[in-house]
């Protein structure tokens, strides 16, 4: 055959959402008193390696594991599939691709049934499931809930050199983008994809990769982020509040981002739009726009952009780090991030050049704290 035409793939598995996540911590014991006794996540079950968690709305036996480990990382990125037929589908389907594809016979990983677990072209372990035990869904016991009830499991985040080809691969699988960002020369910063009808269940950010960026879960209302917010103010754990609260350009979902005790980054998240109709319309964003990452221009924090959890291959060992090629949005943007402009074309009411019209050259900043 024609071998400069690639052999068509055998159709992707039909991935409902991403389901749950499994970060590797190094203190058992403190990851518990961040994740239960602070955000109120469910213990379905626990052992001295692992905590098997879910949120208020889950009815699968988990969507969060902690497991004891040596070094900080993220084990498992696991995605839920329509039905156990397919696990097939996703075993040929990742064997074509020819990446690592493992399959772990039910209760492998407690309450969940048979797993197709691959490395993905992108170097993410990577988890397909249908089976799982069902428990008690905590809707409506209002009665454990708390101020800052978290929901469900939203999305996962993932850093990744080559935006375009991480949105190919997605698009492979039946993912469609709902936002980006990119700037006038081609150059796509990151992206976000969903199966289900929200915003994203996988967003690509633009970096050295495979990393994780974040895990994220979402609560029905605002006002529990800002408990989340005034409860580690009372817990003097306001260091575990890396960036926000605040409003998302991209999604427009009000936001919250947590460092759990190992650094892994955890995103409290409420709110964005219904994604569902065929013809849903993509929004681009301008990398220069500092609206797009927080709607009301508040500066990100360096650390937001810098710093990414370690992804484990399906031994057990870190991933190898691809270096990202195309430019960096903290490079081209970390000033526009800044006190800078709203508007494209602003100009001072005595005609000289506003700080946004990149017309002044002047020296965009972000003020860090210890700057007046
Ligand atoms: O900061 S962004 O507005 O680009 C953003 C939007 C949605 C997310 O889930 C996120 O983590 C970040
Ligand atoms: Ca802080
Ligand atoms: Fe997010």
């Amino acid at each position: 055959s024609d071998n400069t035409v690639p052999a068509a793939l055998p159709p992707a598995p039909d991935v409902i959402r991403a389901a749950s996540a499994e970060l590797i911590v190094t203190d058992l014991a403190a990851a518990r008193s961040f994740y239960v006794d602070v955000l109120r996540l469910v213990v379905t079950e626990e052992d001295e390696n692992a905590i098997y968690l879910r949120a208020f709305e889950d009815y699968l036996h988990h969507s969060l594991v902690l497991r004891k480990g040596p070094v900080a990382a993220c084990a498992a990125l696991s995605y839920r599939v329509r039905s156990e037929a397919e696990l097939d589908v996703a075993e040929t389907y990742y064997k074509a691709l020819g990446v690592d594809v493992r399959r772990l016979p039910a209760g492998t990983k407690r309450g969940i049934g048979e797993i197709v677990q691959v490395q993905d072209p992108l170097g993410f372990p990577i988890e397909f499931f249908y089976g799982a035990e069902h428990v008690e869904r905590f809707t409506q016991r209002y009665d454990v809930h708390g101020a800052g009830a978290i929901a469900r499991l939203d999305h996962f985040n993932v850093v990744t050199p080559d935006i375009p080809a991480a949105q190919k691969y997605y698009e492979g699988l039946g993912f469609k983008v709902s936002e980006d960002i990119e700037d006038d020369e081609q150059t796509v910063y990151a992206a976000w994809m969903y199966r289900k009808s929200t915003v994203h269940d996988v967003a690509l950010t633009g970096g050295d990769g495979p990393r994780m960026h974040h895990i994220a879960f979402s609560t029905n209302e605002r006002h529990q982020i800002l408990h989340i917010c005034d409860q580690l103010g009372a817990l003097r754990r306001s260091d575990a509040i890396e960036r926000g609260p605040g409003r998302h350009g991209v999604s427009n979902a009000f936001y919250l981002y947590l460092r759990d005790p190992d650094g892994h980054r955890i995103e409290i998240y409420t709110q964005d739009y219904y994604t569902g109709d065929p013809d849903n319309p993509v929004i681009r964003w301008d990398v220069h726009d500092n609206q797009r990452r927080d709607w009301w221009g508040t500066p990100v924090v360096p650390s937001w952009y810098s710093e990414a959890s370690t992804v484990l291959d399906l031994d057990g060992h870190p991933a190898e780090l691809v270096e990202r090629k195309d430019s960096s949005e903290a490079a081209v943007t970390i000033g526009a991030d800044g006190f800078s402009y709203t508007r494209a074309d602003e100009t001072r009411s005595d005609g000289s050049a506003g700080p946004g019209s990149g017309r002044s050259g002047e020296v965009q900043g972000v003020k860090l704290g210890h700057q007046v």
